[in-house]
C-alpha cells in the first residue's frame, strides 16, 4: 500500500492552518505536505507536525508574491540573487521542518536564456543543499499558463544532463494527464526519475476518484513497481474534506476519537 500524504495547502482548509496537521492524521494520513508555509513562522509549524506525530513530506520554494503572479524563481533571469535568497529561506524552514522534498519552483520565464538560468540556478542548488532531496514538478499550461516547467520530456532532458544524486522528479499524475493524455504511459517513461508523486481527479482537480485515471489501478502497480516514496493528495475537495476522503478508506481508516 502506498504511503499516503495529505496537502495542507488544498485539503482540511476548514480548519487554521496549525490545526489540519492533527486533522490529517485523524483522517489516516501518515504524512503532510505545505506548499506555502512561509507566512507561519517555523517552529510554531514544527510544533504542530510533531504533536501530530506526522512526517513532512515536501515544502515548495517561495513563490514571493503568488497574488501578484509570481511562481517561483529558478528559470527567472536577472532574478538569481533572489532565487538564492529564496532557496536559503526554503532551506531555514526545512532546518525545522525536515522535509522529504523541497520543490525547487521554475516560475513564469520562456525561452533560451530562462533555460540557461534555470540550469545554473539548480546547479547552485543541488550544491548548496547536497543532503536536501530537490525536486522539479512538470505543471500543465492551461492551470499554469507560462510555467517553465511544462512537459515531462522536458523535465527529463534537464534531470539526464545533471545526474545529481539529489535532484528528481515531482511526478503529479493530474498534470501528467493534463500535458500527455496518458499518464500510465507517461509513469511508464519516467518512474525511475520520480522520487515523490501528487494525485488528483482529472475532473476539476477534485478527489481522485471517477475520471480519467484508475486510481487503484496506478496504487497497486505502485506497490508491485516497490515504490517506497509518498503519494500526496493534492486536490481541490468537492466539499467538505472530510466528506470525500473515502478513496483513502480501502489502504488507511480513519483514526478512531
Ligand atoms: O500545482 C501543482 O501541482 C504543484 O504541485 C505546485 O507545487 C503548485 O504550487
Ligand atoms: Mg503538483
Amino acid at each position: 500500500m502506498p504511503k499516503f500524504a495529505a496537502n495542507l495547502t488544498l485539503l482540511f482548509t476548514e480548519y487554521p492552518l496549525t490545526d489540519r496537521f492533527d486533522a490529517a492524521r485523524r483522517a489516516g494520513f501518515g504524512g503532510v505536505e505545505l506548499l506555502i508555509p512561509y507566512d507561519t513562522p517555523a517552529p510554531e509549524l514544527a510544533r504542530a507536525l510533531r504533536d501530530s506525530g506526522l512526517s513532512m513530506v515536501l515544502i515548495n520554494t517561495p513563490a514571493p508574491d503568488w497574488a501578484a503572479g509570481d511562481r517561483g524563481l529558478a528559470a527567472l533571469p536577472g532574478r538569481e540573487a533572489a532565487f538564492r535568497d529564496s532557496f536559503e529561506l526554503s532551506l531555514d524552514y526545512a532546518a525545522h521542518l525536515s522535509p522529504d522534498h523541497i520543490h525547487i519552483m521554475a516560475g513564469l520565464a520562456s525561452g533560451a536564456e530562462a533555460h540557461a538560468t534555470y540550469l545554473r540556478n539548480l546547479s547552485w542548488a543541488t550544491t548548496r543543499a547536497p543532503q536536501q532531496s530537490l525536486t522539479i514538478e512538470p505543471i500543465n499550461s492551461i492551470d499554469m499558463p507560462g510555467f517553465f516547467l511544462n512537459d515531462f520530456d522536458q523535465a527529463a532532458d534537464i534531470l539526464d544532463q545533471f545526474k545529481a544524486p539529489n535532484l528528481s522528479l515531482q511526478f503529479d499524475a493530474y498534470h501528467a494527464h493534463r500535458i500527455t493524455g496518458d499518464m500510465p504511459a507517461t509513469w511508464a517513461r519516467h518512474r525511475h526519475r520520480t522520487r515523490h508523486i501528487q494525485i488528483a481527479g482529472t475532473e476539476g482537480r477534485h478527489e481522485p476518484t471517477g475520471g480519467a485515471i484508475d486510481y487503484p489501478t496506478f496504487f497497486a502497480l505502485l506497490d508491485a513497481q516497490g515504490y517506497t516514496g509518498h503519494v500526496s493528495a493534492e486536490y481541490l475537495p468537492a466539499a467538505k474534506t472530510e466528506d470525500g476522503l473515502g478513496w483513502l478508506w480501502p489502504y488507511s481508516a480513519p483514526a478512531m476519537p
